[in-house]
């Protein structure tokens, strides 16, 4: 069979002739046609840019980047990695007494390879567990020290001008609970935009985002927390990406956008990464259990079990390549993402009747059937997938580098200076905690216990330092019991 790399070539000539300043989303007003689940046969003679993305390029306006310096500064990134591999040193129970005991050590990932260039959408499939978190992290850059192997954004290595350009959306949000999805995007903005744009132009880009991503609707609702409701989860996890969207990044990294949502919203919001994709950018998420009609929309897929990579390559050619080692889907209609995780966990399906099925995947439960069919296609993928893998990341066929030199002082222009920083996370500060009821009492106390603190630093020697910390913790905790009572 071809090597699923070799498809890379088509996708590349497919994507290149839109430009990068172009963004295609998911239109979110329209009512999306919904697609009968296509059978498998029609998934594998699939070609990633053809008929199913004429249709989606059809659907969509192309929309234009607002700002030139925005568009200016999306730079193609192709990210290549080869051979990563984690390992985290578990803790051990015991006291300081036994911590002189050699920590015990557990590999998190080994040995997974890839390459994603810009245009292309990929996505990484196993059971949970199986290391999907820790890859797409060690990709953003967040694990250094943590990871062996090699990372490399077009052939460099990770730098602050490749970390302004990436984007990462955290499977759990940390967006500020009271404030208005319109507030938090237009913070988010003022805040992570140019100095060159004016605080009218940052806003019309906040505002902007909130159309691209359907959230007109609710642009004044609170977005909520654990303890009070909000915006839907759909609609939150569209702010977060919003959040990242706002910089225009190059490389863009999801944890699991999808997770606990409906299959229409979650088309919808592959849909629009699959848009940002096409618009000349670097897309990669994590995903848990797509249906077919996901699966059909990525490029690539990396399928991982136990850490250990058992496919990389285009999603088009999996059930090419499974099939050639003599792994078919059990029936015509199976969705090749759960055919996929059945074989990471090294469940092989089946051709008999759903009743003998459920007795087959009992059977197999086994852990040692279960282990020889994974240790299988570890060893399969080592042989066939792996060498043209690795010869295709070594080839050399590199776009602009993203290096700081090449950015220019366009670059050293992005940042806010420090006093606007600050006067916006007042304002955000503040906002968030309008809430609150400020009672004269609370201020005084607040102004009371920062400046005794303050006097108490003033000059202070910092080998003394140590017997000075806790004085105004209990300072202000017995100020606040005198406040209670006087309240
Ligand atoms: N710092 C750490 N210390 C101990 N174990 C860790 C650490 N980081 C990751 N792991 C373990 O590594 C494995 C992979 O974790 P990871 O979060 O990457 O999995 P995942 O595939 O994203 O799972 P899920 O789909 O459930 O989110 C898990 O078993 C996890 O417990």
């Amino acid at each position: 069979m071809m090597p699923p790399e070799q498809e890379t070539a088509s996708i590349t000539t497919a994507t290149s002739n839109i430009g990068p300043s172009s963004i295609v989303l998911a239109d979110w007003t329209e009512t999306l046609t919904v697609h009968a689940e296509p059978s498998v046969s029609s998934v594998n003679n699939m070609s990633s840019c053809s008929q199913d993305d004429q249709t989606f390029q059809a659907q969509r306006e192309p929309v234009l980047s607002r700002f030139t310096i925005l568009t200016a500064s999306l730079r193609p990134v192709t990210l290549k990695f080869a051979d990563v591999a984690c390992t985290v040193s578990l803790s051990t129970k015991g006291n300081w007494l036994t911590s002189s005991e050699p920590k015990s050590t557990r590999t998190v990932l080994n040995g997974v390879s890839g390459i994603v260039r810009p245009g292309e959408l990929l996505a990484m499939l196993g059971p949970s567990g199986s290391g999907k978190t820790t890859l797409l992290t060690a990709l953003a850059g967040r694990l250094s020290g943590k990871v062996s192997g090699t990372i490399t954004y077009n052939d460099q290595p990770f730098s602050s001008s490749t970390k302004r350009k990436t984007g990462f959306v955290t499977q759990d949000d940390v967006l500020y609970p009271h404030l208005t999805v319109l507030e938090t995007l237009t913070y988010a903005a003022l805040l992570r935009l140019p100095k060159k744009l004016t605080e009218e132009e940052k806003k019309e880009q906040a505002e902007w985002i909130i159309t691209e991503l359907g959230l007109s609707r609710c642009r004044h609702s609170v977005v909520g927390g654990p303890l009070f409701r909000g915006i839907s989860g759909g609609e939150r996890k569209r702010v977060s990406i919003g959040h990242e969207m706002l910089v225009n990044p190059s490389l863009l990294l999801l944890d699991e956008p999808t997770s606990g949502l409906d299959s229409t919203t979650s088309q919808r919001i592959v849909a629009t990464l699959r848009g940002l994709a096409r618009g000349g950018r670097t897309v990669i998420t994590t995903i848990h259990q797509p249906s077919s009609r996901l699966y059909m929309m990525f490029d690539k897929v990396v399928v991982l079990s136990e850490g250990c990579p058992i496919y990389s390559g285009m999603a088009s050619r999996v059930m090419e390549y499974f099939e050639s080692l003599g792994y078919s889907p059990g029936f015509n209609f199976m969705n090749p993402a759960d055919f996929l995780l059945d074989l990471a966990n090294g469940l092989v399906p089946d051709t008999r009747s759903q009743d003998d099925q459920l007795g087959l995947h009992g059977r197999l439960d086994h852990h040692d059937d279960q282990n020889s069919v994974k240790q299988s296609l570890i060893s399969s993928y080592k042989k066939s997938l792996y060498p043209v893998l690795i010869s295709e990341i070594i080839r050399n066929d590199q776009g602009p580098v993203l290096s700081s030199s090449s950015l220019g002082s366009s670059e050293v222009q992005w940042t806010t200076s420090w006093w606007k920083q600050f006067k916006v996370l007042l304002r955000r500060g503040l906002q968030e905690r309008k809430h609150e009821s400020y009672s004269g009492l609370r201020i005084f106390q607040v102004m009371s216990v920062s400046i005794l603190s303050g006097i108490l630093w003033w000059h202070s020697n910092t080998s003394h330092l140590q017997d000075q910390v806790l004085l105004p913790c209990s300072l202000r905790s017995e100020f606040q019991a005198l406040c209670k009572l006087a309240a």
